[in-house]
């Protein structure tokens, strides 16, 4: 459990700091920034949540999780506005950073370095297994990461890839269940080994090795 860090001494300028909510789909990083960001409302904190555009799939505004916990953000489409929206608040929450601009790692910095509490969730690795967007450098230089487990669908272990079950080649595919199934190291790799077709039968006199 992610409990939050104290800041320095009331005398001196409060530094802010940055965290990182990681994993594959499914494993509950939008869960954990709701859970952190109304933490920080019962604590009488100010704070401002932002969403990429692009992700509209439950709702325009909210950030809404698997299990339909949600809270209402502001919708950007480029990394920059959010310093212009940040203005007084104490807490900034991010969620799908994966999707943002490579400009959401300066913005992240500034806003700690100017005091604020900077929680980001995003997804660290696409459905081919790489890295995705700037998930690697907000990592980098984030005080804290937290990575979190979805459950294998396949065989009940702990799942970090998230794997896409329809054909499609394109880094960015928005979807849910119908499209992908968060799966582990184990069960993602098996749909590798399957023959892409069905192998020919064996000739009389060969033999199997
Ligand atoms: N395979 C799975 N493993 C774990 N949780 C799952 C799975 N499939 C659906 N869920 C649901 O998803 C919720 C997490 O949702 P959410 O926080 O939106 O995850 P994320 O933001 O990481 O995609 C869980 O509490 C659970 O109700
Ligand atoms: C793996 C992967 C996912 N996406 C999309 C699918 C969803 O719309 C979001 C992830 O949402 P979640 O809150 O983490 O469940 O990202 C994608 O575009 N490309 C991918 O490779
Ligand atoms: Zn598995």
């Amino acid at each position: 459990m992610f409990l939050e860090p104290k800041s320095g001494k009331a005398s001196e300028k409060k530094s802010g700091w940055v965290e990182v909510i990681c994993g594959s789909m499914f494993s509950g990083k939008t869960e954990e920034l709701i859970r952190r960001l109304n933490r920080a409302r019962i604590a009488k904190q100010n704070v401002e949540i932002f969403k990429p555009g692009i992700d509209t799939r439950y709702d325009e505004e909210d950030i809404v999780s698997h299990n339909q916990n949600s809270i209402r953000s502001t919708p950007v489409n480029a990394s920059g506005e959010i310093l212009l929206y940040a203005g007084n608040c104490e807490v900034v929450g991010i969620d799908e950073a994966q999707f943002l601009d490579s400009g959401i790692i300066d913005v992240v910095n500034k806003l700690a370095a100017g005091g604020k509490r900077v929680i980001i969730a995003g997804l660290d690795m696409d459905s081919t297994g790489a890295p995705f967007g700037a998930m690697p450098q907000l990592m980098a230089v984030a005080e804290y990461v937290t990575k979190v487990h979805a459950i294998c669908v396949q065989c009940g272990d702990i799942a970090h890839f998230s794997y896409r079950k329809v054909k499609n080649e394109k880094q960015v595919m928005l979807g849910e269940q119908e499209s992908y199934e968060a799966r582990c190291r184990r069960c993602y790799h098996l749909s590798d080994k399957l023959p892409a077709v069905p192998a020919p039968p064996a000739k009389e006199n060969e033999t199997a090795d």
